[in-house]
């Protein structure tokens, strides 16, 4: 049996994934710890989503192994438990509620129904949506959607978070909101894996960062880390270091750990 008491909660090894003859990741290695915030960073066709779907098992690798809490990602019925995931585009059953919605997936997941109800009801009043509730999710704003989505990722209390994009296109209170809910998950040992464009969002909430750049691993560690590598000179913004190694010109110097693959940090 898989150990779930790891204390290495994403455990990537040399992955690479194709597209026929388009190289979508080129050798990516990860080793996140348990209770990590990690920030993931890239530009438009980095990889990024190809990366999640295969740290989530939704997509097979060409090549290289993914373990997550111990479980080889193959096992979906093993890993299910474990693992929450919100994708760019969640599914949502437009016309359900948000709180028929919770109670599907709840079941999905097979909580017991005192539990599934405790947690919704907690849930709609935390994120505002009590009193739509019961409305159709398709007369629902974007920002309705998408916390209605959230909630359901982390419904069964999953122990690593996949978070694709999480707070795009939210206004501040509802992007407020699942940022401070990021940092809740984190502080109660939840692993978050974080992808976003969104940089003052990784400088409010990671303990880590990746930056991919055309499937490659071009710079990983504490956020600082990443900015001073970068020498990006006096502002030392995380953009400043996100635009230095994705330029495809930087020589950045000492990137520490990158994983296979990595080069030029
Ligand atoms: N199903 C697919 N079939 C063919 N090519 C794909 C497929 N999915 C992704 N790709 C290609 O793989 C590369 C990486 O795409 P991916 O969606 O992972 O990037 P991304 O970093 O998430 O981009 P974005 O920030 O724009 O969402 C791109 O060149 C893309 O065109």
């Amino acid at each position: 049996m898989p150990s779930t008491h790891t204390t290495t909660a994403i455990d990537a090894d040399d992955l690479r994934k194709r597209y026929g003859s388009e190289v979508a990741l080129d050798g990516v290695s990860l080793s996140i710890s348990t209770g990590t915030v990690y920030g993931f960073l890239g530009p438009n066709g980095a990889g990024k989503t190809t990366t999640m779907r295969l740290l989530t098992g939704l997509a097979r690798p060409s090549s290289g192994t993914v373990r997550v809490c111990g479980v080889d990602v193959s096992d979906r019925r093993a890993l299910a438990p474990h693992v929450g995931y919100l994708p760019e585009t969640p599914p949502l059953y437009e016309e359900f509620s948000a709180r028929e919605q919770l109670e599907y997936v709840a079941d999905l997941r097979d909580l017991p129904a005192d539990v599934a109800e405790a947690r919704i009801e907690r849930y709609l009043t935390e994120f505002e949506l009590g009193e739509d509730a019961d409305k159709r999710i398709e007369a629902y704003s974007k920002g309705m959607k998408q916390k209605t989505a959230f909630v359901q990722s982390v419904i069964h209390d999953p122990d690593v978070l996949f978070l694709d994009e999480p707070t795009s296109g939210l206004d501040p209170r509802a992007a407020r909101r699942i940022r401070e809910s990021i940092l809740a998950f984190a502080d109660s040992g939840t692993t978050v894996f974080l992808s976003t464009h969104i940089l003052p969002v990784v400088e409010a909430v990671a303990d880590e960062v990746g930056v991919l750049y055309e499937g490659r691993l071009v710079a990983e560690g504490a956020p600082e880390a990443v900015t001073s590598r970068a020498e990006t000179g006096e502002s030392g913004s995380l953009e400043d270091a996100f635009l230095a190694v994705t330029s495809g010109e930087s020589e950045v110097a000492g990137a520490g750990e990158t994983g296979g693959g990595s080069e030029g940090v």
